[in-house]
């Protein structure tokens, strides 16, 4: 595995007595998408906030297992959470852009992680803006307040926040499920771009849009990893009648 690589080894979840995610062991091909699929309730949201330790901050529930990036397995508990979630960033399913400016949504994360300069950070909002094709968009109304965007350009703002402080990895839990077809569209070009830079994991009920957007696709049932493989390959001919059965709207 290289420096970067991201991946789990027997991962459980528990919420107090529940096991919600059943030692699930991945390796996620970098800069690719990877999705996530699988019925209400499987394990997927929870499978991908341990990748951050984001569910620490839930109370109740605990990790049996490794999370490795690079040489370093996150879930020890000496490591730097702060520094973990620069490296990986997160994105929700309801855009959340902080109650700032355009720019200062932006600019926050560098700033807190010590970039001081105006000139850089002009600089890295200009980038991040860029990349997620919002530039032309606001660059004449950067010090409006994010929230006056729309749901769709909110999602790409909070995108390009996650980008500020360069992360390798991007987590996106349903990142397009509360907005319109155009917007869905805009992000779904959005993440085909990113992955030639970034790791991108991905939770989607959609099935077209993990057909459309995803290099692999991992199939999760109560838990447990039932079937992880190319996309293609998942789509058109899975190995487990349980994927096909999902993956054709049988259940779920
Ligand atoms: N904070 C929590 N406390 C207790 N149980 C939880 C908590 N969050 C999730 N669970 C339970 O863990 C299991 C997995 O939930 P999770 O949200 O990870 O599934 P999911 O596949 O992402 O579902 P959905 O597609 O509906 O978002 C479910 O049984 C759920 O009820």
């Amino acid at each position: 595995m290289s420096a970067q690589g991201l991946s789990t080894n027997n991962l459980s979840v528990f919420y107090g007595e529940k096991q919600a995610v059943k030692k699930v062991s991945m390796d996620f091909e970098e800069r690719s998408v990877t999705a996530l699929i699988g019925p209400s309730g499987c394990g997927k949201s929870t499978f991908l906030r341990s990748l951050n330790r984001m569910n620490d901050l839930i109370s109740g529930a605990r990790i049996e297992g490794e999370v490795w990036i690079g040489d370093k397995n996150i879930c020890d508990p000496h490591t730097d959470v702060v520094r973990l979630r620069q490296r990986i960033g997160m994105v929700w399913q309801k855009p959340n852009p902080f109650h700032k400016s355009i720019y200062e949504n932006i600019a926050f994360g560098p700033r807190y992680h010590g970039v001081k300069g105006r000139k850089q950070l002009d600089e890295i909002v200009e980038t991040c803006l860029r990349k997620t094709a919002l530039w032309d968009e606001v660059k004449d109304r950067l010090s409006q307040s994010g929230l006056a965007l729309s749901g769709g350009q909110q999602q790409r703002l909070c995108i390009a926040r996650s980008l500020a402080v360069q992360p390798n990895i991007l987590l996106m839990d349903e990142p397009a499920s509360a907005l319109d077809p155009v917007s869905t569209a805009k992000i779904e070009e959005l993440i085909s771009e990113l992955k030639k830079d970034y790791t991108i994991v991905i939770v989607t009920h959609n099935m077209q849009q993990a057909a459309r957007v995803s290099d692999r696709t991992a199939f999760f049932f109560l838990g447990d990893l039932i079937e992880y493989d190319d996309t293609q390959k998942m789509f058109t001919n899975p190995s487990k009648k349980s994927t096909d059965d999902y993956i054709s709207g049988r259940f779920g």
